[in-house]
């Protein structure tokens, strides 16, 4: 089995705030991440699939192939989006880094071709921060 990804990007505004509490209460738990006036993310995202080796190419999966499905059915979703507002598949979530990994899997898990399957979802929101996701 071999493991392939591919690397893409997107920015995005959010901020993270639980709609069942008090603005004190978000401030909280939040902090400044909770600024009703959002704030801004360069995400780097990095999607593995697995798969064998097609002995005609060499390849688990024409990586630029790849590329089409995650940027038609992801960043152009989310790209200069602002998640908690524009963004259907996060609607009524928390834009947290986690759900975010959570719905980018959901997302591109029936748009794969055949034969391929997704392993992880790898998600940074800053350079410190980051989430992995396997589907479990
Ligand atoms: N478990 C999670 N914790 C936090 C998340 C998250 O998605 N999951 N997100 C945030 C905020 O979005 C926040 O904006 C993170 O940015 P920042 O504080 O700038 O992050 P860094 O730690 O990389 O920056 P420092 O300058 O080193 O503080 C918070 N928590």
């Amino acid at each position: 089995m071999v493991y392939l990804t591919r690397v893409e990007h997107f920015n995005a505004a959010h901020k993270l705030y639980n709609p069942n509490w008090s603005k004190e209460q978000n401030e909280l738990v939040f902090g400044k991440c909770a600024n009703e006036h959002w704030h801004g993310h360069n995400y780097e995202l990095y999607v593995t699939v697995k798969g064998r080796p097609n002995p005609d190419t060499g390849f688990v999966c024409d990586v630029k192939a790849l590329s089409k499905i995650i940027n038609q059915y992801v960043i152009e979703q989310l790209d200069h989006k602002n998640l908690n507002m524009d963004v259907p598949f996060m609607k009524d979530q928390l834009c947290s880094t986690e759900n975010l990994a959570i719905a980018i899997w959901k997302q591109l898990l029936p748009q794969l071709p055949a034969g391929v399957q997704l392993h992880g979802i790898k998600l940074y929101e800053t350079p410190r921060i980051f989430v992995e996701y396997f589907g479990e």
